[in-house]
């Protein structure tokens, strides 16, 4: 097994490096990065995602490449602009707001440089982690919808799915559901209280690309895959689960190997005009080396890495043949 740790290119999530453990198997390399403030049971999805993909082949795929987003961290203008303009041809753009400390005219300023990079003919999403109260959504979807120059949709506005239905009702943005998918303990609830018109799916959060898939096919509802920002690794199963999914309306949120400084292969998956080839990166020593975690957070993961091994009962040999 292997601990990374990555410094980010901005502050993202209010967290300024990455960490997080890859393990091996029959299948190759797999990503285990749950955030620190999840705690062990919620956290065992994540292994149990990347024991599939270090055991099991990818399904089938039915798209060579994937259209991604890029994304736009709570950054001023100038940045944010930059940012468009190097995202390997994106024409999608997804911009945090609601982030604590920041104004409706730091927002603004945002939204307003990103349109100017794009275009007229680029979308731009916004998402609040559920950062705002019903009333302020409304409210702020106003004053945003009209900055961005017309918005694809608003990703999680409130926290929870009552406050996204009502939202909903309220406003002509479209509305996607994303803590309330990942984070919940029935994703069905969205699908029954009318709250979304999209769902986004993260492949480590949901326990796997099949069972992503079969959450996809159950709640009737357009997907986008997301990253849980991680290192190419785990990205490449967003890949596989967007390439295999039979409808793909929507770009993905999968760019965010760019939010890193460094990565844990050799071509790390970047966008090459505005999507990213379908394919399993390679993993090099080299990468292995340079991005190994300090003793300290190594061992911290290790810890981790057996709860929450315990937690899904797996056996002796798996464990050490990571
Ligand atoms: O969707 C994207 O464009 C990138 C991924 C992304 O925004 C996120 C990844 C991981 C954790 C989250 O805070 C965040 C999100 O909320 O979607
Ligand atoms: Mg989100």
């Amino acid at each position: 097994m292997h601990v990374y740790s990555i410094p980010l290119r901005t502050r993202f999530r209010r967290i300024d490096a990455r960490d997080g453990v890859l393990i091996h198997g029959p299948a190759g390399w797999a990503e285990v990065s749950p955030f620190w403030d999840y705690d062990d049971v919620e956290s065992s999805a994540w292994l149990r995602a990347a024991r599939e993909a270090a055991t099991q082949p990818n399904p089938p795929h039915v798209r060579d490449r994937i259209p991604v987003n890029v994304t736009v961290p709570a950054v001023d203008g100038e940045r944010a602009r930059a940012i468009v303009l190097a995202s390997g041809g994106c024409t999608t753009a997804k911009v945090k707001v609601a982030e604590p400390g920041q104004s409706v005219d730091d927002e603004v300023e945002r939204l307003e440089a990103v349109r100017d990079a794009l275009g007229p003919g680029g979308r731009i999403r916004i998402d609040a982690n559920g950062g705002w109260d019903v009333e302020t959504a409304v409210a702020r979807l106003t004053v945003l919808d009209r900055a961005a120059g017309g918005l694809e949709y608003v990703e999680q506005p409130s926290p929870t799915v009552a406050d996204l239905a009502a939202v909903r009702r309220r406003t002509s943005v479209p509305v996607a559901a994303d803590e309330s998918i990942r984070r919940a303990e029935d994703p069905y609830e969205v699908k029954r209280q009318d709250a979304a018109d999209v769902v986004v799916l993260k492949v480590q959060p949901l326990g796997g690309v099949r069972a992503c898939l079969d959450l996809a096919a159950d709640i009737g509802l357009p997907v986008v895959v997301s990253s849980a920002l991680e290192t190419s690794v785990g990205l490449a199963q967003g890949i596989a689960l967007a390439a295999a999914l039979p409808e793909l309306p929507y770009a993905c949120g999968l760019a965010t190997a760019h939010l890193f400084t460094d990565d844990t292969v050799v071509r790390p998956l970047l966008p090459v005009g505005g999507s990213i080839a379908v394919r399993r990166p390679v993993v090099s020593p080299t990468a292995l080396e340079r991005t190994q975690a300090p003793d300290d957070v190594a061992q911290r993961w290790r810890a981790r890495l057996d709860r929450l091994a315990d937690v899904l009962d797996v056996p002796a040999d798996e464990r050490a043949a990571w």
